[in-house]
């Protein structure tokens, strides 16, 4: 069996969707799976671009030796050492001796690293810039250092203008489909795009930008990436290209607010429902709520990346934040977060911890972040006479949207 199709003259995307992994990189839950996308060019040389995890080796060999028809393999190009597209490598070499695998040295010297088997003879060391010509189709190496690795090379087809873009431009998730234009990507993909991009190279913004600059010189009819759909029509490119610009940038996309709450035993999650409720009588689109206990902190690290807004509600804990929003507030900065307004609800019976730590997140931590109006902090529960503070917080909310610039003539 195979699963390929040509993409452009002599391009071919191979393909597989993995559903039995539950977690990418061990870490981030795969709800609807996650895909490889391998690419095989058929001319007076052949060559593949980029390999696949090991969980799905057997496949990714099958469809090469179905395009091969019985040629050998020429060239392997090594666009980013990470397992899940390095993964079945040695299989490769071991089952074509000659190929020329084309990497930085700095590649090869993570294949030793990772697989213990030096393969000197099969590397052609690489730059940015330089070209392999395979026939009619000429490809030249592109640096895209941390995006998502320090070792990553896109390669462009310069005769079919083709972005072979490796995890650029990738996703979480399977689809049916080859192309974003065959699909309602911005309805059905859109979310597993984003959460990709926060959570995979959200950290990189000013690389992406690198990268997104280098672009901006070359035609490209095709975007290739490692994961996910490929895009291949104006509007799709253009689609992602523009998000890419505010995620890297980190623009909001929207204005909205993203309310995530913790509680223990319910008082601090009313206090948040209450003030969602009053954003939205202050005419406030866009509010959305999430218990951080419940849902995992790439999908609120992804909402945190759309909105203009963020609230954080949460209890102290053994004379700290409560674990799942520190989780979450620790992921925020780690990925360099920044560029949003933040408004703070503390709840503590007897010591108070948590507000304060979520207020030196907010101006310690993340970079051009600041506290939204007076932070409050609950004691055991909101008392009705009290109401009025969840009111102030709620309009001044609102005032700050109102004067939010429209976040695309930020980009
Ligand atoms: C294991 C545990 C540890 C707690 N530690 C503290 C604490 O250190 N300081 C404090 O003021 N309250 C502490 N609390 C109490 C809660 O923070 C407090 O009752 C808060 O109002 C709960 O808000 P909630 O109703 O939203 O869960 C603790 C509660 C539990 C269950």
């Amino acid at each position: 069996m195979h699963c390929v199709e040509e993409i452009k003259n002599g391009i071919y995307w191979m393909g597989c969707n993995d559903f039995r992994t539950e977690m990418f990189e061990h870490i981030f839950p795969l709800p609807f799976g996650i895909s490889y996308n391998s690419y095989f060019i058929d001319d007076e040389k052949t060559a593949v671009l980029d390999a696949m995890d090991k969980s799905v080796r057997d496949e990714f060999l099958e469809d090469i030796e179905y395009l091969l028809k019985g040629r050998t393999l020429d060239y392997f190009f090594l666009n980013h050492m990470e397992p899940d597209h390095a993964g079945s490598i040695l299989a490769l070499v071991e089952k074509y001796p000659n190929v020329k695998i084309i990497g930085q040295a700095q590649t090869f010297k993570l294949f030793e690293q990772f697989y213990r088997h030096p393969m000197p003879n099969n590397y052609v060391a690489v730059k940015e810039g330089d070209q392999i010509k395979l026939g009619k189709h000429v490809i030249q190496m592109i640096k895209a250092p941390m995006v998502h690795w320090p070792e990553v090379m896109l390669a462009y087809d310069v005769t079919d203008k083709v972005l072979f873009s490796v995890d650029a431009f990738g996703m979480f998730g399977t689809s049916g489909n080859v192309y974003a234009d065959q699909v309602d990507f911005e309805r059905d993909y859109m979310d597993e795009f984003r959460r990709y991009y926060v959570n995979i190279v959200g950290k990189y913004g000013p690389q992406v930008v690198n990268v997104l600059k280098k672009m901006d010189g070359l035609p490209i009819e095709v975007v290739a990436p490692v994961h996910g759909l490929v895009f291949r029509t104006p509007e799709t490119i253009q689609l992602i290209i523009h998000k890419y610009l505010h995620w890297a940038k980190y623009v909001p996309e929207q204005n909205g607010v993203v309310i995530a709450f913790a509680s223990i035993y319910g008082n601090t999650e009313r206090a948040a429902c209450v003030l969602a409720h009053k954003l939205s009588l202050q005419g406030i689109r866009n509010i959305h709520l999430y218990d951080v206990s419940k849902v995992h902190p790439s999908f609120l690290t992804a909402e945190a990346w759309k909105y203009s807004h963020l609230v954080l509600a949460a209890p102290t804990y053994n004379l700290n934040l409560y674990l799942p929003m520190e989780n979450f507030l620790h992921d925020l900065k780690t990925l360099q977060f920044q560029n949003r307004k933040i408004a703070v609800i503390g709840c503590h019976s007897w010591a108070s911890a948590a507000q304060k730590t979520m207020i030196e997140y907010v101006e310690k931590k993340f970079k051009n972040c600041e506290v939204l109006g007076t932070p409050l902090d609950i004691r055991s529960s909101l008392k009705d006479e009290e109401e009025g503070i969840l009111d102030s917080m709620a309009k001044t909310i609102a005032k700050s949207i109102a004067e939010s610039p429209d976040p695309d003539s930020l980009v």
